[in-house]
Protein backbone atom coordinates (compact mmCIF):
# COMPACT_ATOMS: atom_id res chain seq x y z
CA UNK A 1 0.00 0.00 0.00
CA UNK A 2 1.22 3.44 -0.79
CA UNK A 3 2.14 5.77 1.84
CA UNK A 4 2.05 9.41 2.52
CA UNK A 5 3.49 12.21 4.54
CA UNK A 6 1.52 15.49 5.82
CA UNK A 7 2.89 17.23 3.85
CA UNK A 8 2.08 15.26 1.10
CA UNK A 9 5.22 13.30 -0.03
CA UNK A 10 5.30 10.07 -0.90
CA UNK A 11 7.08 7.22 0.16
CA UNK A 12 6.42 4.19 -1.39
CA UNK A 13 3.63 3.98 -4.39
CA UNK A 14 1.62 1.28 -6.44
CA UNK A 15 1.29 2.38 -9.94
CA UNK A 16 -2.09 1.49 -11.70
CA UNK A 17 -4.00 3.02 -14.75
CA UNK A 18 -7.19 4.81 -14.10
CA UNK A 19 -10.03 5.64 -16.64
CA UNK A 20 -13.21 7.50 -16.87
CA UNK A 21 -16.03 5.73 -18.37
CA UNK A 22 -15.59 7.86 -21.71
CA UNK A 23 -11.83 6.76 -21.78
CA UNK A 24 -10.23 10.20 -19.83
CA UNK A 25 -6.95 9.23 -18.46
CA UNK A 26 -7.03 9.80 -15.05
CA UNK A 27 -3.31 9.81 -14.35
CA UNK A 28 -1.48 12.68 -13.74
CA UNK A 29 0.66 13.88 -16.69
CA UNK A 30 2.95 16.14 -14.75
CA UNK A 31 6.28 15.48 -12.86
CA UNK A 32 7.96 18.48 -12.73
CA UNK A 33 8.59 19.54 -9.24
CA UNK A 34 10.35 23.34 -7.72
CA UNK A 35 12.00 22.27 -4.50
CA UNK A 36 11.96 25.57 -3.44
CA UNK A 37 10.19 29.18 -3.17
CA UNK A 38 12.75 31.05 -4.40
CA UNK A 39 13.09 28.84 -7.49
CA UNK A 40 8.90 29.57 -8.40
CA UNK A 41 10.25 33.27 -9.85
CA UNK A 42 7.53 34.64 -7.43
CA UNK A 43 7.20 38.62 -6.86
CA UNK A 44 9.65 39.57 -4.30
CA UNK A 45 6.75 41.16 -1.89
CA UNK A 46 4.75 37.82 -2.05
CA UNK A 47 7.67 35.38 -1.60
CA UNK A 48 8.48 37.82 1.54
CA UNK A 49 4.99 37.22 2.63
CA UNK A 50 5.24 33.75 2.02
CA UNK A 51 8.37 33.33 4.60
CA UNK A 52 6.91 36.10 6.83
CA UNK A 53 3.90 33.30 7.06
CA UNK A 54 5.74 31.06 8.39
CA UNK A 55 6.69 28.70 5.70
CA UNK A 56 9.84 27.20 4.96
CA UNK A 57 9.43 25.01 1.92
CA UNK A 58 6.52 24.18 -0.45
CA UNK A 59 4.46 21.04 0.07
CA UNK A 60 4.52 18.22 -2.37
CA UNK A 61 1.68 20.00 -4.19
CA UNK A 62 3.05 23.10 -3.69
CA UNK A 63 6.30 22.03 -5.59
CA UNK A 64 4.05 20.58 -8.68
CA UNK A 65 1.29 22.74 -9.13
CA UNK A 66 2.53 26.78 -8.38
CA UNK A 67 4.53 27.14 -11.34
CA UNK A 68 1.99 26.00 -14.21
CA UNK A 69 -0.63 27.50 -12.39
CA UNK A 70 1.62 30.98 -12.55
CA UNK A 71 2.48 29.94 -16.25
CA UNK A 72 -1.28 30.73 -17.16
CA UNK A 73 -1.69 26.80 -17.62
CA UNK A 74 -5.39 25.33 -16.78
CA UNK A 75 -4.73 22.81 -13.73
CA UNK A 76 -6.53 20.34 -11.88
CA UNK A 77 -4.75 19.48 -8.37
CA UNK A 78 -5.71 16.93 -6.22
CA UNK A 79 -3.84 16.18 -3.06
CA UNK A 80 -4.73 14.74 0.32
CA UNK A 81 -6.72 17.20 3.01
CA UNK A 82 -4.31 19.68 4.75
CA UNK A 83 -1.54 19.29 2.49
CA UNK A 84 -1.53 22.66 1.70
CA UNK A 85 -3.67 23.68 -1.79
CA UNK A 86 -5.00 26.85 -0.41
CA UNK A 87 -1.43 28.20 -0.42
CA UNK A 88 -1.05 26.41 -3.67
CA UNK A 89 -3.88 29.00 -5.44
CA UNK A 90 -3.13 31.21 -3.21
CA UNK A 91 0.59 32.49 -3.84
CA UNK A 92 -0.28 31.70 -7.60
CA UNK A 93 -2.85 33.96 -8.14
CA UNK A 94 -1.47 36.39 -6.26
CA UNK A 95 1.48 36.05 -8.32
CA UNK A 96 -1.15 36.28 -11.66
CA UNK A 97 -2.66 39.43 -10.35
CA UNK A 98 -1.44 42.79 -12.06
CA UNK A 99 -1.30 45.49 -9.52
CA UNK A 100 -1.69 48.36 -11.49
CA UNK A 101 -5.11 47.37 -12.59
CA UNK A 102 -7.64 47.93 -10.64
CA UNK A 103 -10.76 45.44 -12.05
CA UNK A 104 -11.22 41.81 -10.99
CA UNK A 105 -8.13 39.90 -12.23
CA UNK A 106 -9.22 36.38 -9.89
CA UNK A 107 -12.49 34.88 -8.54
CA UNK A 108 -12.18 31.94 -6.12
CA UNK A 109 -14.75 29.86 -5.23
CA UNK A 110 -15.50 27.67 -1.90
CA UNK A 111 -18.45 25.72 -1.23
CA UNK A 112 -19.33 27.51 2.43
CA UNK A 113 -19.21 30.62 3.68
CA UNK A 114 -16.65 29.61 6.48
CA UNK A 115 -14.36 28.04 4.00
CA UNK A 116 -14.48 31.60 1.84
CA UNK A 117 -13.58 33.33 4.75
CA UNK A 118 -11.19 31.20 5.83
CA UNK A 119 -9.42 31.28 2.03
CA UNK A 120 -9.56 34.98 2.01
CA UNK A 121 -7.76 35.41 5.16
CA UNK A 122 -4.65 32.95 3.94
CA UNK A 123 -4.71 35.62 1.08
CA UNK A 124 -4.70 38.26 2.73
CA UNK A 125 -2.01 36.77 5.27
CA UNK A 126 0.32 36.05 2.41
CA UNK A 127 -0.27 39.29 0.18
CA UNK A 128 0.13 41.60 3.26
CA UNK A 129 3.20 42.76 1.53
CA UNK A 130 1.26 43.71 -1.59
CA UNK A 131 -0.17 46.90 -0.67
CA UNK A 132 -1.42 47.41 -3.91
CA UNK A 133 -3.65 44.33 -4.10
CA UNK A 134 -7.44 44.36 -2.48
CA UNK A 135 -9.47 41.35 -2.14
CA UNK A 136 -12.91 41.00 -1.14
CA UNK A 137 -14.99 38.05 0.50
CA UNK A 138 -18.49 37.73 -1.28
CA UNK A 139 -21.01 35.48 0.65
CA UNK A 140 -24.48 34.68 1.88
CA UNK A 141 -25.55 35.77 4.93
CA UNK A 142 -24.30 39.51 4.58
CA UNK A 143 -24.89 42.97 3.63
CA UNK A 144 -25.29 42.71 -0.18
CA UNK A 145 -24.56 46.63 0.03
CA UNK A 146 -21.20 46.22 1.71
CA UNK A 147 -19.95 43.77 -1.33
CA UNK A 148 -21.21 46.74 -3.72
CA UNK A 149 -19.17 49.47 -2.15
CA UNK A 150 -16.09 46.81 -1.31
CA UNK A 151 -16.70 45.58 -5.04
CA UNK A 152 -17.00 49.27 -6.44
CA UNK A 153 -13.24 50.21 -4.91
CA UNK A 154 -10.79 48.66 -6.95
CA UNK A 155 -10.76 45.05 -5.55
CA UNK A 156 -8.83 42.66 -7.84
CA UNK A 157 -9.50 39.00 -6.14
CA UNK A 158 -12.62 37.98 -4.99
CA UNK A 159 -13.38 35.14 -2.60
CA UNK A 160 -17.07 33.41 -2.95
CA UNK A 161 -19.61 31.32 -2.04
CA UNK A 162 -21.39 30.50 -5.69
CA UNK A 163 -24.77 31.95 -4.77
CA UNK A 164 -23.92 35.96 -3.47
CA UNK A 165 -20.87 35.67 -6.35
CA UNK A 166 -23.94 34.93 -8.85
CA UNK A 167 -26.12 37.43 -7.52
CA UNK A 168 -23.34 40.26 -7.76
CA UNK A 169 -22.76 39.36 -11.31
CA UNK A 170 -25.84 39.54 -12.23
CA UNK A 171 -26.88 43.08 -10.90
CA UNK A 172 -23.88 44.15 -12.40
CA UNK A 173 -21.90 45.30 -9.78
CA UNK A 174 -19.35 42.52 -9.63
CA UNK A 175 -17.75 43.04 -13.79
CA UNK A 176 -15.68 39.51 -14.97
CA UNK A 177 -14.72 41.04 -18.10
CA UNK A 178 -11.37 41.13 -17.06
CA UNK A 179 -10.78 37.74 -14.60
CA UNK A 180 -7.88 36.03 -15.65
CA UNK A 181 -8.12 33.22 -13.44
CA UNK A 182 -10.88 31.28 -11.99
CA UNK A 183 -10.18 28.96 -9.12
CA UNK A 184 -12.81 26.56 -7.98
CA UNK A 185 -11.75 25.36 -4.29
CA UNK A 186 -13.17 21.85 -2.99
CA UNK A 187 -13.77 20.93 -6.86
CA UNK A 188 -15.80 17.59 -6.69
CA UNK A 189 -18.20 18.78 -4.19
CA UNK A 190 -18.76 22.07 -6.46
CA UNK A 191 -19.14 20.09 -9.67
CA UNK A 192 -21.92 17.86 -8.12
CA UNK A 193 -25.53 17.69 -7.80
CA UNK A 194 -26.59 20.94 -5.73
CA UNK A 195 -23.90 23.41 -6.74
CA UNK A 196 -23.05 22.35 -10.53
CA UNK A 197 -25.02 24.68 -12.34
CA UNK A 198 -24.39 27.46 -10.80
CA UNK A 199 -20.46 26.86 -11.15
CA UNK A 200 -21.62 26.41 -15.35
CA UNK A 201 -23.27 29.25 -15.10
CA UNK A 202 -20.67 31.17 -13.54
CA UNK A 203 -18.21 29.87 -15.54
CA UNK A 204 -20.39 31.18 -18.69
CA UNK A 205 -20.02 34.39 -17.52
CA UNK A 206 -16.09 34.39 -17.28
CA UNK A 207 -14.10 35.60 -20.44
CA UNK A 208 -13.55 32.59 -22.66
CA UNK A 209 -10.16 32.33 -22.73
CA UNK A 210 -10.23 32.43 -18.37
CA UNK A 211 -7.54 30.19 -16.66
CA UNK A 212 -9.33 27.42 -14.56
CA UNK A 213 -7.79 26.10 -11.68
CA UNK A 214 -9.51 22.91 -10.03
CA UNK A 215 -8.39 21.34 -6.59
CA UNK A 216 -9.60 18.96 -3.95
CA UNK A 217 -8.53 15.59 -2.26
CA UNK A 218 -10.75 13.72 -3.84
CA UNK A 219 -12.10 13.15 -6.86
CA UNK A 220 -14.05 10.43 -8.50
CA UNK A 221 -14.27 9.78 -11.78
CA UNK A 222 -17.55 11.22 -12.91
CA UNK A 223 -16.70 14.85 -11.26
CA UNK A 224 -13.65 14.58 -13.07
CA UNK A 225 -15.08 13.96 -16.59
CA UNK A 226 -16.93 16.54 -16.39
CA UNK A 227 -14.05 18.68 -15.87
CA UNK A 228 -13.04 18.01 -19.62
CA UNK A 229 -16.08 20.62 -20.60
CA UNK A 230 -14.49 23.55 -19.37
CA UNK A 231 -10.57 23.07 -18.86
CA UNK A 232 -7.86 22.64 -22.16
CA UNK A 233 -5.46 21.06 -21.82
CA UNK A 234 -5.01 21.04 -18.02
CA UNK A 235 -1.87 19.96 -16.23
CA UNK A 236 -3.10 16.82 -14.27
CA UNK A 237 -1.98 16.42 -10.47
CA UNK A 238 -3.71 13.34 -9.24
CA UNK A 239 -3.74 11.06 -6.25
CA UNK A 240 -4.41 6.73 -6.65
CA UNK A 241 -7.41 5.76 -4.51
CA UNK A 242 -4.81 3.91 -2.30
CA UNK A 243 -3.03 7.42 -1.60
CA UNK A 244 -5.69 9.56 -0.60
CA UNK A 245 -5.96 8.22 3.21
CA UNK A 246 -3.08 9.83 5.59
CA UNK A 247 -0.83 7.58 7.01
CA UNK A 248 -0.65 10.48 9.90
CA UNK A 249 -4.71 9.77 10.13
CA UNK A 250 -5.42 6.58 12.47
CA UNK A 251 -8.20 5.31 12.03
CA UNK A 252 -10.61 3.20 14.27
CA UNK A 253 -14.20 2.20 14.86
CA UNK A 254 -15.87 1.27 17.83
CA UNK A 255 -18.87 -1.84 17.76
CA UNK A 256 -22.30 0.03 19.55
CA UNK A 257 -24.30 -2.89 18.42
CA UNK A 258 -27.39 -1.02 18.07
CA UNK A 259 -27.89 2.59 16.85
CA UNK A 260 -29.23 3.05 20.76
CA UNK A 261 -26.21 2.61 22.39
CA UNK A 262 -24.42 5.18 20.29
CA UNK A 263 -24.84 8.09 22.89
CA UNK A 264 -23.24 6.06 25.98
CA UNK A 265 -20.29 5.32 23.77
CA UNK A 266 -19.80 8.73 22.97
CA UNK A 267 -20.57 9.95 26.77
CA UNK A 268 -17.64 7.65 27.51
CA UNK A 269 -15.28 9.00 25.05
CA UNK A 270 -15.82 12.48 26.20
CA UNK A 271 -13.22 12.66 28.90
CA UNK A 272 -10.98 11.29 26.15
CA UNK A 273 -11.46 13.74 23.43
CA UNK A 274 -11.99 16.72 25.86
CA UNK A 275 -7.74 16.95 26.87
CA UNK A 276 -7.69 18.13 23.17
CA UNK A 277 -9.98 19.55 20.23
CA UNK A 278 -12.43 17.39 18.19
CA UNK A 279 -15.35 18.01 15.99
CA UNK A 280 -18.10 15.59 16.11
CA UNK A 281 -19.84 14.70 12.47
CA UNK A 282 -23.09 13.74 12.02
CA UNK A 283 -26.06 13.85 8.64
CA UNK A 284 -28.61 16.39 9.79
CA UNK A 285 -29.32 19.49 11.21
CA UNK A 286 -31.99 17.66 13.33
CA UNK A 287 -29.56 15.54 14.79
CA UNK A 288 -26.94 18.51 15.87
CA UNK A 289 -29.27 20.03 17.77
CA UNK A 290 -30.70 16.68 19.15
CA UNK A 291 -27.25 15.65 20.19
CA UNK A 292 -26.00 18.46 21.62
CA UNK A 293 -29.17 19.17 23.55
CA UNK A 294 -28.80 15.62 25.09
CA UNK A 295 -25.12 16.49 25.82
CA UNK A 296 -25.14 19.46 27.66
CA UNK A 297 -28.20 17.90 29.49
CA UNK A 298 -25.07 15.53 30.95
CA UNK A 299 -23.44 18.83 31.78
CA UNK A 300 -20.73 18.34 28.66
CA UNK A 301 -19.68 21.38 26.87
CA UNK A 302 -20.04 21.01 23.10
CA UNK A 303 -21.22 23.99 20.74
CA UNK A 304 -22.90 23.12 17.74
CA UNK A 305 -22.79 24.42 14.23
CA UNK A 306 -25.32 23.71 11.00
CA UNK A 307 -26.06 25.89 8.05
CA UNK A 308 -29.28 27.50 9.44
CA UNK A 309 -27.97 28.90 12.13
CA UNK A 310 -27.36 33.21 11.53
CA UNK A 311 -24.37 33.99 9.87
CA UNK A 312 -23.24 36.04 13.27
CA UNK A 313 -23.74 32.87 15.27
CA UNK A 314 -21.96 30.84 13.13
CA UNK A 315 -19.19 33.59 13.01
CA UNK A 316 -18.55 33.14 16.79
CA UNK A 317 -18.90 29.49 16.91
CA UNK A 318 -15.66 29.28 14.35
CA UNK A 319 -14.20 32.01 16.30
CA UNK A 320 -14.77 30.43 19.50
CA UNK A 321 -13.41 27.01 18.29
CA UNK A 322 -10.36 28.43 15.97
CA UNK A 323 -9.30 30.00 19.44
CA UNK A 324 -9.58 27.34 21.47
CA UNK A 325 -12.21 28.94 23.66
CA UNK A 326 -14.35 25.76 22.96
CA UNK A 327 -13.10 22.45 22.37
CA UNK A 328 -15.75 20.30 21.03
CA UNK A 329 -17.79 21.08 17.59
CA UNK A 330 -20.82 18.88 16.30
CA UNK A 331 -21.58 20.08 12.96
CA UNK A 332 -22.98 18.60 9.72
CA UNK A 333 -20.97 18.00 6.50
CA UNK A 334 -21.04 22.18 6.25
CA UNK A 335 -17.36 21.81 8.21
CA UNK A 336 -16.39 18.65 6.47
CA UNK A 337 -14.40 20.54 3.68
CA UNK A 338 -11.16 22.80 4.11
CA UNK A 339 -11.85 23.84 7.31
CA UNK A 340 -8.31 24.00 8.75
CA UNK A 341 -7.89 24.67 12.89
CA UNK A 342 -4.67 22.94 13.44
CA UNK A 343 -5.22 22.15 16.65
CA UNK A 344 -8.02 19.40 15.85
CA UNK A 345 -6.95 16.06 16.20
CA UNK A 346 -10.19 13.74 16.85
CA UNK A 347 -12.39 13.76 14.83
CA UNK A 348 -15.82 11.49 15.76
CA UNK A 349 -18.22 10.35 12.84
CA UNK A 350 -21.29 9.41 15.37
CA UNK A 351 -23.39 9.25 12.12
CA UNK A 352 -20.91 8.03 8.29
CA UNK A 353 -20.66 10.25 6.23
CA UNK A 354 -23.69 9.79 2.72
CA UNK A 355 -21.13 9.93 0.33
CA UNK A 356 -17.27 7.86 0.42
CA UNK A 357 -15.57 11.58 -0.42
CA UNK A 358 -17.08 13.45 2.22
CA UNK A 359 -16.05 10.47 5.00
CA UNK A 360 -11.70 11.57 3.26
CA UNK A 361 -13.01 15.28 4.22
CA UNK A 362 -14.27 14.66 7.17
CA UNK A 363 -11.41 12.82 8.90
CA UNK A 364 -9.45 15.43 7.10
CA UNK A 365 -10.24 18.12 9.26
CA UNK A 366 -7.67 16.43 12.31
CA UNK A 367 -4.11 15.19 11.12
CA UNK A 368 -2.96 18.71 9.08
CA UNK A 369 0.33 19.37 7.53
CA UNK A 370 1.85 16.51 9.26
CA UNK A 371 0.27 16.24 12.57
CA UNK A 372 -1.53 13.42 14.25
CA UNK A 373 -5.08 12.59 13.76
CA UNK A 374 -7.03 10.15 15.21
CA UNK A 375 -11.04 9.01 13.54
CA UNK A 376 -13.21 7.52 15.54
CA UNK A 377 -16.27 5.87 13.78
CA UNK A 378 -19.22 4.66 15.86
CA UNK A 379 -20.70 2.21 13.87
CA UNK A 380 -23.97 -0.07 14.57
CA UNK A 381 -24.71 -3.09 12.87
CA UNK A 382 -26.15 -1.56 10.09
CA UNK A 383 -22.98 1.12 9.39
CA UNK A 384 -20.52 -1.66 9.10
CA UNK A 385 -20.93 -3.06 5.76
CA UNK A 386 -20.59 0.91 4.84
CA UNK A 387 -17.64 1.20 6.79
CA UNK A 388 -15.80 -1.87 4.82
CA UNK A 389 -16.82 -0.25 1.50
CA UNK A 390 -14.76 2.39 3.09
CA UNK A 391 -12.30 1.00 3.85
CA UNK A 392 -12.11 -1.29 1.04
CA UNK A 393 -12.29 1.63 -1.56
CA UNK A 394 -9.50 3.49 -0.40
CA UNK A 395 -7.14 0.80 0.75
CA UNK A 396 -6.85 1.20 4.04
CA UNK A 397 -7.08 -0.14 7.70
CA UNK A 398 -9.93 0.64 9.69
CA UNK A 399 -9.22 -1.15 13.26
CA UNK A 400 -11.48 -1.64 16.33
CA UNK A 401 -10.55 1.16 18.52
CA UNK A 402 -8.14 0.12 21.46
CA UNK A 403 -8.69 0.76 25.18
CA UNK A 404 -5.91 3.68 25.20
CA UNK A 405 -7.04 5.09 22.56
CA UNK A 406 -5.85 8.68 24.05
CA UNK A 407 -2.54 7.97 23.68
CA UNK A 408 -2.38 8.49 19.33
CA UNK A 409 -3.85 11.84 20.08
N1 LIG B 1 4.59 25.02 2.82
C1 LIG B 1 4.02 24.96 4.02
N2 LIG B 1 4.78 24.95 5.15
C2 LIG B 1 4.19 24.85 6.37
N3 LIG B 1 2.86 24.78 6.58
C3 LIG B 1 2.07 24.79 5.49
C4 LIG B 1 2.59 24.87 4.17
N4 LIG B 1 1.57 24.85 3.30
C5 LIG B 1 0.44 24.77 4.04
N5 LIG B 1 0.73 24.73 5.36
C6 LIG B 1 -0.24 24.63 6.47
O1 LIG B 1 -0.90 23.38 6.36
C7 LIG B 1 -2.23 23.49 6.82
C8 LIG B 1 -3.18 22.85 5.82
O2 LIG B 1 -3.20 23.58 4.62
P1 LIG B 1 -4.52 23.77 3.74
O3 LIG B 1 -5.64 24.22 4.60
O4 LIG B 1 -4.16 24.57 2.57
O5 LIG B 1 -4.77 22.26 3.30
P2 LIG B 1 -5.63 21.72 2.09
O6 LIG B 1 -4.72 20.91 1.25
O7 LIG B 1 -6.38 22.82 1.44
O8 LIG B 1 -6.61 20.73 2.86
P3 LIG B 1 -8.16 20.37 2.63
O9 LIG B 1 -8.16 19.26 1.61
O10 LIG B 1 -8.59 19.89 3.96
O11 LIG B 1 -8.86 21.59 2.15
C9 LIG B 1 -2.50 24.97 7.04
O12 LIG B 1 -2.52 25.23 8.42
C10 LIG B 1 -1.36 25.66 6.35
O13 LIG B 1 -1.01 26.87 6.95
Amino acid sequence: MAKINGDGNQVEAKQESTTTESGESMESNWTEVTESFDHMNLKMDLLHGIYGYGFEKPSAIQKQAIKPCCEGRDVIAQAQSGTGKTATFSISVLQLVDERIRDIQALILAPTRELAQQIHGVLQSIGTNMKNIRSHVCIGGTRTVDDQAKLSGGVQVVVGTPGRVMDMINRGILSTARVKVFVVDEADEMLSRGFRDQIYDLFKAMPHDVQVILLSATMPPEVFEITTKFMRNPVKILVKQEEVTLEGIKQFYVDVGSEEYKFDTLCDLYEAINITQAVIFVNTRRKVEMLSEQLSLKKFTVSCMHSEMSQEDRNIIMKEFRSGTSRILISTDLLARGIDVQQVSVVINYELPNNRENYIHRIGRSGRFGRKGVAINLVSQSDMRQLKDIEAFYSTEIHEMPADVSQYF
